[in-house]
Parts: C-alpha cells; structure tokens; sequence
C-alpha cells in the first residue's frame, strides 16, 4: 500500500502546555484511520497539524514523502488542495455569502488544478443525498445537517487524496449519521485517497475504519486493526472506552468483535454519474 500521510513524533504546545505528545501515524492509499479518544486528548490538534494549520513543537508532518509546510488557512488552500478537511461545524467551511453550487465549483477547480477530472455541482449535491435543483441557494438556506453535506461534497469534489474529517458527522441528526459517514468512505476513497477520521462515536468508527488510533492526553495509546482493538483491547483506557458503549439496553459492555465486512447499505451504490470520474 501506498503510504500517502507520515506523522513522526508530533507535538503541538498551547501556551507552553503539550496539548499533543509525540504521536506517530501513517495512512496508506485508501486506508481510513479512525483517532478516537475523550474530549480534549488531542484530536484535533493532531488533524490541524496534519493539514499544516497547528506549527508542531516537535516532529514533523510528511504528505508523499514532503514535509506539510505550516501555513496559513489561505494559502494552504492554494498549495495543498490535495488534503482536504472537513470540520465538525459546517460553517468554518463554507462561505456564507457564495451560493453552494458556486463553492463546490471551487472544489472542481482545485481538482482541474492538479490535472484531475471531478463532476459538475448537481452531481456532487445528489451523491450526498441533497436535491441537485438547490444548486443556486446559499448556505442559510439548509439546515445544520444539509451544510454539512454540502461542506463534505465541496471537499470530495477537489478529488482530495487525504481527507481529515474532524468529528464530520457529530451535527448531523442521529438518523443519518451512519449514513453519511458510508458515503464519506464510499465516494472519497473511491480513486484511492486516504482518511483521517474524528469521531467519538465508536459504533460508527467500527464500521468505518480499518484502523483505531486511541488517543489519551495528547498520547496514542494503542493503535492497530479496527477489529482486533474491538476484538482484543490491550490498553486499559482502550477498554474503558470500549466498555463505555451504550447498548440498546442502556447497560455498558464490551462489545462484540466487529463484523468481518460492513452491512450492505453502506455499499449502496455509487451514483452513475459519479462512477465514471
Ligand atoms: N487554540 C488553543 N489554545 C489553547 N489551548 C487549546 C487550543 N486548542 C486546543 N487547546 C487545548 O488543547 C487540548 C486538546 O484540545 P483538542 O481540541 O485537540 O482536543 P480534542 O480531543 O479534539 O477534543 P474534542 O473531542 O472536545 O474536540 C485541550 O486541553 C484544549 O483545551
């Protein structure tokens, strides 16, 4: 496998405090890797050092082998449009006052702008489950959840090879979060990118990702193959986590080893117009 993402040893500093502590990972060509771990353990400020808006303390950040310059939001926009991120509130990424077919269009841009082919707008809004007619409104005009999808189909369209999604799906209603996450999977990893997945719902990382990277103040504790952490947990935190997955039943238990393949409705076909990019 392609090795696409290399953090070796990151650390990044608020104020002199360590808020992440020399961690290392890697993300292969179509490998989506799940951070998860407790509110404020370092998650996001490992994915802002990824796509070079966090300067490490310490370490460093390599994309195809080349160090990830730390810069500004604007220009990295320009020199990286390879990694694409998604946040966790729709609107840090979206521009309030640009109609979302217009944004999206910008997204096609940064793929023609490394010789890459991506579909118009319309396709993009209907392969995230949004009606194509909308294309001329603006982001006030859907709700929470729609945004977000609109966000998501405006970083899928620059063809990125690495998306960073930090907690991508936390807005959206209960309902369709499973739902979103397999289109996440199904439509960005499609021509071979890599994913670096945020989420703190572990029965969506489950299905999700081929490996778990748990994070425990600013530190990975354990890592490996999504269902060999489920399966065997070897980190004390690792099982607490695991442990703290709510059931049906409202009791908490370790769970079950994850099905060897996901469920047939996060295979759902790819829209047609989308599989022939
Ligand atoms: N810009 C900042 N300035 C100062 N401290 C910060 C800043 N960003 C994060 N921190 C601190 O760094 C630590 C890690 O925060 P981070 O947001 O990376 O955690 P997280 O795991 O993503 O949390 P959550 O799941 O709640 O988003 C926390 O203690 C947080 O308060």
């Amino acid at each position: 496998m392609t090795e696409l993402l290399r953090v070796d040893d990151v650390a990044v500093e608020y104020h002199g405090l360590r808020a992440v502590d020399g961690v290392s990972l890697s993300i292969g060509a179509g490998e989506v890797l799940a951070l998860v771990g407790e509110s404020g353990c370092g998650k996001s400020s490992t994915a802002r050092a990824v796509v070079g808006m966090e300067r490490p303390a310490a370490g460093e950040v390599r994309f195809h082998g080349e160090r990830v310059p730390p810069l500004g939001l604007r220009r990295r926009a320009a020199a990286l449009t390879a990694i694409q991120m998604v946040f966790q509130d729709p609107n840090s990424s979206l521009n309030p006052r640009k109609r979302i077919g217009d944004q999206i269009a910008d997204g096609n841009r940064a793929a023609r702008a490394r010789g890459l082919t991506s579909e118009p707008p319309p396709v993009w809004l209907e392969a995230v489950g949004l009606d194509p007619a909308m294309v001329s409104r603006y982001p006030h005009q859907f709700s929470g959840g729609q945004r977000q999808r609109i966000a998501i189909a405006r970083a899928l369209a620059a063809r990125p090879e690495l998306l960073v999604a930090d907690e991508p799906i936390s807005a959206l209603d209960a309902s369709s979060q499973a739902d979103v996450a397999a289109m996440m999977r199904r439509l960005g990893l499609r021509s071979g990118a890599g994913m670096l997945f945020i989420s703190h719902d572990l029965s969506v990382v489950r299905i999700m990702a081929d490996r778990v990277a748990v994070m425990y103040r600013g530190r990975i504790v354990e890592s490996g193959r999504t269902a060999r952490v489920w399966a065997d947990p070897v980190h004390p935190y690792t099982r607490a986590l695991l442990a703290a997955i709510p059931h049906a039943d409202g009791r908490g238990s370790l769970p079950e080893a994850p099905a060897a393949e996901a469920p047939d409705e996060w295979m759902a076909e790819v829209p047609e117009a989308l599989d022939r990019v």
